[in-house]
């Protein structure tokens, strides 16, 4: 039995589903939700973490991290609990390629078990799966890692506090589009699968001694 653990932007859903819909739904939203939650420790929290002088000043900081998609955890976490809302409010759908909902579901009836790592709050991610446009697909994954519970992408340590949870690094298979997570992983002991998607920001990228699919299709764990 192998754990294959799926980054989302890139591998399981597109980049631009990510920026154009669920960064364009967060980015007004941010100035707002931080007024209505100025009392809410986590978000006291996160306004400490960015160091900013007051609200609006934060909001500068954010939207220049969305601009330049960089994955802080202040922002992630932000942007999970604003798009939590967007999804229980029906404002929101989440995006699969078409390879990925009969992948999981195989890969799921076969025996074998579905994770995700992402740079994605945890709270982003559940609905995000739940919201596919032909069911529900959280119910088949039974681990979900994040820049907080893990830690960032890159980083070998993220990869071995994950395997903690889940077992084995040898018997779990990282998937992701981006060649430095994977190299990370496979400093932890991992296997890893590089997802080179036709359009996606990293198709043209080095993939180093990665093996290299296109589509999930192509992968037999
Ligand atoms: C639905 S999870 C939100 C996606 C996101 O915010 C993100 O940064 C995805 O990055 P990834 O690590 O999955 O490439
Ligand atoms: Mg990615």
């Amino acid at each position: 039995m192998t754990t294959i653990v799926l980054d989302i932007e890139g591998t399981t859903s597109s980049t631009e589903s990510v920026h154009v819909g669920l960064y364009a739904y967060a980015r007004p939203r941010l100035g707002p939700y931080l007024e209505a939650h100025r009392d809410d420790p986590e978000v006291r929290a996160v306004l400490a973490e960015i160091g900013a002088d007051g609200a609006a000043e934060a909001v500068k900081v954010l939207h220049g991290w969305m601009d330049g998609d960089v994955k802080a955890t202040p922002l992630k976490t932000l942007q999970g609990r604003i798009w939590a809302e967007g999804f229980a409010a029906g404002e929101l759908t989440a995006h699969f390629f078409a390879d990925v909902p009969p992948a999981l579901r195989a890969w799921h009836a076969a025996g074998h078990r579905l994770a995700v790592f992402s740079s994605g709050s945890v709270s982003s991610q559940r609905p995000w799966f739940g919201h596919a446009a032909d069911g529900d697909l959280s119910v088949l994954v039974s681990g979900w890692f994040d820049t907080v519970n893990a830690g960032p992408k890159r980083e070998p340590g993220s990869y071995e506090r994950i395997a903690a949870t889940l077992g084995d690094p040898s018997e779990l298979l990282f998937l992701s589009d981006v060649p430095a997570e994977l190299d990370a992983a496979a400093a932890a002991g991992w296997r890893t699968t590089g997802v080179r998607r036709p359009g996606e920001p990293n198709a043209a990228v080095p993939f180093g001694g990665h093996p290299i699919v296109t589509t999930f299709e192509e992968i037999h764990p």
